[in-house]
């Protein structure tokens, strides 16, 4: 087993928490994320003069050394409770303590599909007013990604597909996908991302369960103990 592999296993943790010290921990970091995600908007946007800059870069200092007092010494990873709940809470494009995520709430359904309505912000411009080509692929990876999930064939992006067919408004924006079909260990996705117009991006992806994953749960399965 390589080094990365090995260091991917350890950022997938049972922690056991019980659903109410979830609950308690999303009460008290997700404002603040939310807080961070308003400021990040805010500095971009505004034009208030020299002294209220600087002020405000000390206020904004002081906040740092609080919260730096004590931390978790990576990557968030993905975390599992005593119920079995998931928590991707880093995940850049969905994480409830990621305040780069925009972030997106996708709905589920078990026959491997998923959607969102979400709002981008003016921190994900590409074009001037336009929502970042980049930003648009974020989206529709984590989107599709999770219908596979959904649909209990999960995976890394193999080959993420996309055709910009035109341009992506800021704003009010939607996303979804579904599972097109399976081939062997392969997992084939499609969707797109809307706006008020319609169609912008449309999507296809192949998400391939990792050979360890594949490995562990064939040894476990061929297990009898
Ligand atoms: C843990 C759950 C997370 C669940 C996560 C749910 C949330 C998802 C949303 C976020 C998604 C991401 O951002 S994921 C991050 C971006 N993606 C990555 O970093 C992936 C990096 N690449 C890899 O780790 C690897 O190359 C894999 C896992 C993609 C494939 O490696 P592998 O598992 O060793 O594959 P291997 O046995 O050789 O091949 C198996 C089959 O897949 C085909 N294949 C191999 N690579 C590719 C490819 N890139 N694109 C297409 N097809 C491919 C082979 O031809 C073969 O087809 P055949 O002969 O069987 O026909």
């Amino acid at each position: 087993m390589t080094d990365s592999i090995a260091h991917q296993q350890q950022l997938y943790v049972a922690d056991g928490l019980s659903d109410e010290e979830i609950a308690q921990q999303a009460d008290l970091y997700g404002p603040l994320t939310d807080s961070v995600r308003e400021l990040i908007e805010i500095a971009l946007l505004t034009e208030v003069d020299d002294p209220e800059v600087r002020a405000a870069m000390e206020h904004i200092e002081s906040a740092k050394q609080l919260l730096r007092k004590q931390m978790i010494p990576g990557p968030y990873g993905v975390r599992w409770g005593a119920s079995g709940q998931k928590r991707a809470w880093g995940n850049a494009a969905a994480g409830l303590r990621n305040a780069i995520a925009p972030p997106l709430v996708i709905d589920c359904d078990p026959d491997g599909r998923a959607s969102t309505d979400f709002h981008l912000g003016s921190a994900y411009e590409g074009p001037a007013g336009l929502t970042h080509g980049g930003v648009s692929a974020l989206v529709l990876d984590q989107v599709l990604g999770a219908a596979a999930e959904a649909g209990g064939a999960p995976g890394m992006t193999g080959t993420l597909t996309l055709r910009y067919r035109r341009p992506t408004p800021l704003g009010a924006l939607h996303a979804e996908a579904r599972i097109d079909r399976l081939e062997g260990v392969k997992t084939i996705v499609v969707g797109h991302l809307a706006g008020p117009d319609g169609v912008c991006v449309e999507a296809e992806g192949v998400f391939i369960l990792p050979r360890w994953v594949r490995d562990r749960n064939s040894a476990t399965v061929s297990d009898p103990v």
